[in-house]
């Protein structure tokens, strides 16, 4: 049968995801999280779905995209990216992007941040429409799961006193026993292998400690310590001798490409990136001088699955390692993840994912993940289903938000509980 794959009709649903009071070096999660919910529907009634940001600097950009999509086919995913969508350079030229955790903010990051969730629809439509997974349109599985860290978080026991927030089961983790305890429970519960613990919150002799805890109940497993570069070359250093016999990687110890490549110098621990290697252009310069030895990639901002694929290519090109790095998401999104992360041959680090976080998604069967690992189906497309009632129910909730939470900002978030705050001045330590 031949189908008529030409787009009829693009429904963009902006919602909000319930977050727990999850710590980081800018601040702590709101309670609630903006997420856009991305379907390209096409002439014979297939609908593919993609997920990404839901900020509103997303949005403004995915709404006019949307518009000019119909009559153009999901098979043209080359052409999609070939649309100019007259991004507002000056709104977003060298700023950080959410308060520095993704690494700079450019035109074109926006740009692809915003298009990744429309190529991933397409491929989703394309899967549906041929019989045919997602991992089969990028050249095929190599692997049949892929494996995730347990994502561990200083977390407070619940969002501020009298702000609205979904019940939170996790309790708090503010020391060393509390990390251990929420490390279990996740490892009860979903089987994980390696831990990556988000830092930067407390002093690091507070984090060391909680990684030397994490080694001694799980002994031999890989772990992480994520400070999101709050930290000094100094300081690094000093952590990477201190943690050098357990540490799998230490993620973005510092910032910048000079700093990371002081740092790589200095130590053997291999050094992780989401935060200084984010676009193709900063490639160069970050492997030239050693600056990293894991590029955490991100399909959302890197533009999709297929420069994911791009990216891993380079990477193997200068023998630099290939993980993914992520956000607060949905079930969309770990799909996508999880297709593309099953073609990547040299994926040898366990891949982050917030997911166990989000108690809500909207999907009709949420994603399992045993031993720590996500089973690469065959079922067409992702292999997920969207659950319309929940995605109307989130997006009740973005709709009758006045505006608060429409734009992730973890150090307002703060500033709740801690009227003073401000984003920190960077080295922290
Ligand atoms: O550096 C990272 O891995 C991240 O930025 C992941 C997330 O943004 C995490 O830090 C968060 O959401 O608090
Ligand atoms: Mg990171």
């Amino acid at each position: 049968m031949t189908r008529d794959l030409t787009i009829t009709e693009v429904r963009l649903t902006p919602i909000l995801v319930a977050d727990p009071p999850l710590l980081n070096t800018q601040g702590v999660h709101q309670p609630y999280t903006p997420r856009l919910i991305v379907e390209v529907v096409t002439a014979d009634g297939i609908t593919g779905l993609g997920e990404t940001y839901g900020d509103t600097k997303y949005l403004e950009l995915a709404r006019p995209l949307a518009g000019r999509l119909t009559g153009r086919s999901v098979m043209d995913v080359n052409g999609l990216f070939g649309i100019d969508l007259a991004v507002d350079a000056s709104r977003v030229e060298g700023q950080a992007d959410a308060g520095g955790l993704r690494g700079v903010q450019s035109a074109d990051k926006l740009r692809l941040s915003v298009l990744s969730a429309f190529e991933v629809a397409c491929l989703d439509a394309q899967g549906r429409a041929l019989g045919l997974p997602v991992h089969a349109l990028l050249g095929g599985r190599v692997r049949d799961a892929v494996e995730y860290s347990a994502y561990l978080f200083y977390k407070w026991a619940a969002h501020p006193a009298g702000v609205p927030a979904e019940p939170d089961e996790w309790g708090p983790a503010l020391d060393p026993a509390g990390v251990v305890a929420q490390a279990r429970r996740l490892r009860e519960l979903h089987g994980f292998g390696s831990f990556k613990l988000k830092g930067g919150v407390l002093p690091p002799e507070e984090e060391t400690a909680a990684v030397r805890a994490l080694a001694e109940a799980f002994p031999g497993r890989p772990l992480r310590l994520d400070p999101n570069g709050a930290w000094s070359v100094a300081t690094s250093l000093k952590v990477a001798a201190e943690l050098g016999d357990v540490l799998e990687y230490l993620e973005d110890p510092t910032l910048g490409t000079p700093g990371m490549a002081a740092v790589a110098a200095g130590t053997d621990v291999p050094l992780a990136t989401n935060m200084c290697v984010t676009t193709f252009g900063e490639i160069r310069e970050a492997f030239e001088r050693h600056a990293v030895q894991v590029v955490l990639s991100d399909h959302h901002y890197w533009g999709g699955l297929r420069n994911t694929q791009h990216l891993a290519a380079i990477c193997a090109a200068f023998g630099v390692g290939v993980s993914m790095h992520s956000n607060t998401h949905l079930g969309i999104s770990l799909a996508a993840m999880t297709q593309v992360a099953s073609t990547v041959p040299g994926l040898h680090h366990a891949c982050d994912s917030h997911y166990p976080w989000q108690s809500e998604d909207v999907l009709t069967e949420r994603l399992v993940l045993e031993g720590g690992r996500i089973a690469v189906g065959d079922a067409p497309g992702l292999g997920v289903e969207l659950d319309r009632d929940e995605l109307a129910r989130l997006h009740r909730r973005w709709a009758a938000d006045d505006g608060g939470y429409r734009d992730r900002d973890d150090a307002a978030a703060m500033r709740v509980a801690e009227p003073h705050w401000r984003p920190p001045v960077m080295p922290r330590w």
